[in-house]
């Protein structure tokens, strides 16, 4: 299998270095903030620690050259001596220092880098989170934020590399001044020496960086796999249909594919470092060549060439430094781009809906009007032309064959999606203009594919919101869903942990886990109740327990459930039966039954009538 790459990786090919380096300043202003929201002092100390450290090292590189000024100028050795003490004072004591304050940088890096991943982490969860339910629907929204968990994981390393930049700069600074000193012509000739290397290093990460972005689909999928061949919950149904070998080698095909790329994209990466090096090292051999000339032209003494050799190592080194603090930085930083660009673009996609409050007791009607939704990247709708009227205290029953649109259509009704066609309104109010968080406190959703949390029994009822009933609304929630018994059955009753992967945890099947999840929303007590296939997984006396409780319950709220045994609709006040996308009849169980239509045909099928 081939998945489609990231959208975005032809875009960023097309993208030059420039226009690239060009983004850098806002993500690492970006990184900065961040950094600054994670610890404000340990950032403020590291800013610190790292410009004394560079600063001490350009003093004790500037001392250095004194030192040997001295040491090889003219006069007696005790003269000279006496002359270089100032300067051999100043080195050590400058040295040291700056041992101690680069100490101190890596000391405030090491706390800052776990504080700074989380919340870059929390960034993209976040974003995640106050997205709109559609995103995930998009392909690019997921790449992205797969790039961007990438990102936020390498945020510690930026921290590192600017503190590196920085000393590294500093000591540059240091060492051109101290060059400019000496002889000026030696300036240009440096700086061309280094031109090369910083071409062909930023050059080379650079297409590490694009061949990850071209891998990005791959990769994810990769992980995905390994997750799905090796999770308890594919565990038998691998065992059972002998998957094993074929998902193996499906993990083989895909990791060839990302190992022959990467091979490739280190091959063109080396081959262009390795170019840049060599102009590099071209550049060197002319600057000795022009400090040769200057000296043997008499126009530079043989003690200040000894002493330009010295420094225009020092200089070179850190150069050499700098460039390969810069491409590294560089490199990092296009990964945080990644990020920071998932965030800005993970704002097209947050909710922005109105803050007109739900009504706290429910809606009165819920209306939908030409009701449309295509799904993102699809062309045909998945819902076309909906026109329908539900009032309070109505049971709704949404039947229809597979893939006809249901569960898209309770999304609609309670507002996880927004239409892309026509309208749905509460009371007239049209759900994108309604806060969300209060729609959804006034919503019950038990989906098809509801979650089994890692949590206690008791989290798992009341998803970490209880109510002032305390464990006895959890009780009385769960007696409704036909999961007292369940409970009953747990060693530690409401306290033990169904998190059954890990020590402690305890199994349950998959009639009582959907049990649990009924009994969440029961214990919801929310005035709109909507129910995905909830008794798919129940034994008989547990259906039909569940069904009559909802017909008990439904009183004064809005419930909404979609079944396919047919049977099931018989509680309904209106049974509302949808054909591909579009609703074919609505009526209750027995008009319907008589009219002779779908309804009647699918049921006749499932009653073995015909
Ligand atoms: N996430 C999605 N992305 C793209 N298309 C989707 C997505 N989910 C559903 N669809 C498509 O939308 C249509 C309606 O799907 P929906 O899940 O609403 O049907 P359903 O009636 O609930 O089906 P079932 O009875 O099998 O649960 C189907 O054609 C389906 O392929």
């Amino acid at each position: 299998m081939r998945l489609q790459e990231d959208g975005h990786a032809a875009d960023r090919s097309r993208l030059t270095t420039r226009a690239i380096a060009a983004q850098l300043p806002a993500a690492l202003s970006r990184a900065w903030m961040l950094s600054r929201q994670a610890d404000r002092r340990a950032t403020f100390a590291l800013a610190g620690c790292a410009v004394a450290c560079a600063a001490l090292t350009a003093v004790a590189l500037r001392a250095t050259t004194d030192l040997l000024t001295a040491l090889l100028g003219t006069g007696t050795a005790a003269h000279r001596m006496e002359q270089a003490l100032p300067a051999l004072v100043l080195v050590t004591a400058t040295t040291c220092a700056s041992y101690l304050a680069d100490a101190g940088a890596r000391f405030c890096a090491n706390r800052l880098a776990p504080k700074v991943n989380r919340e870059a982490d929390l960034a993209v969860i976040s974003a995640s989170t106050g997205a709109e339910l559609g995103a995930y629907e998009n392909s690019a929204f997921e790449d992205g934020r797969f790039a961007a968990t990438q990102g936020a994981e390498k945020m510690p390393d930026l921290i590192g590399g600017a503190q590196s930049l920085v000393s590294a700069c500093a000591q540059l600074l240091a060492a051109v001044a101290v060059i400019a000193t000496l002889d000026a012509i030696l300036l240009p000739l440096l700086l061309l020496a280094v031109l090369p290397r910083a071409w062909g290093a930023v050059r080379a990460a650079r297409l590490d960086h694009e061949a990850a972005h071209r891998n990005l689909a791959d990769t994810r999928l990769r992980r995905v796999l390994a997750q799905y061949t090796t999770d308890r919950g594919t565990a038998a149904e691998l065992r059972s249909a002998t998957m094993g070998d074929f998902l193996l080698e499906q993990y083989r095909v895909i990791s060839g594919r990302l190992e022959r790329e990467k091979i490739t994209a280190s091959r063109h990466a080396a081959l262009t470092q390795g170019a840049g090096d060599l102009l590099a090292a071209l550049a060197v051999a002319a600057v000795w060549a022009g400090i040769l000339y200057l000296t043997l032209t008499g126009r530079m003494s043989v003690a200040t060439a000894a002493t330009t050799v010295l420094v225009v190592r020092t200089a070179n080194t850190s150069l050499t430094g700098s460039v390969r603090a810069s491409a590294r930085l560089f490199a990092t930083s296009l990964y945080v781009a990644d990020w920071a660009r998932f965030l800005d673009s993970a704002g097209a996609w947050a909710m922005r809906r109105g803050n007109t409050p739900a009504p706290a007791t429910g809606p009165r009607t819920i209306e939908t009007r030409d009701l449309s939704f295509v799904y993102p990247g699809k062309r045909s709708p998945a819902l076309h032309g909906v026109n329908l009227r539900i009032e309070r205290g109505q049971v709704i029953a949404l039947v229809g064959e597979n893939g006809c649109g249901k569960t898209t259509l309770a999304r609609l009704l309670t507002g996880l999606y927004l239409p892309t066609g026509g309208t749905v309104t509460w009371d007239g109010e049209r759900l994108a203009d309604l806060d969300p968080a209060t729609l959804w406190r006034t919503t019950a959703l038990v989906p098809q594919d509801y979650t089994r949390w890692p949590l206690a029994a008791r989290e798992n009822i009341t998803l970490g919101q209880p109510r002032p009933g305390g464990d006895e609304a959890v009780h009385t929630a769960a007696r409704l869903a036909g999961a007292d018994a369940v409970l009953e059955t747990l060693p530690e009753g409401l306290d033990t942990s169904l998190a059954r992967s890990w020590w402690g945890g305890h199994d349950l099947s998959g009639g009582q886990w959907q049990r649990i999840a009924i009994a969440r929303a029961f214990h919801r007590d929310a005035p709109v109740l909507v129910l995905d296939e909830p008794t798919a997984a129940l034994d008989a006396r547990a259906e039909h327990q569940v069904f009559s409780r909802l017909r008990n319950l439904s009183a004064d709220r809005t419930a909404l459930f979609i079944t396919h045994r047919l049977a099931n609709a018989r509680v309904a006040d209106l049974v509302v039966v949808l054909d591909r996308g579009t609703v074919v009849e609505t009526g209750t169980y027995e008009a319907l039954l008589r009219g002779g239509g779908l309804f009647a045909e699918l049921h006749a099928l499932q009653e073995g009538e015909n």
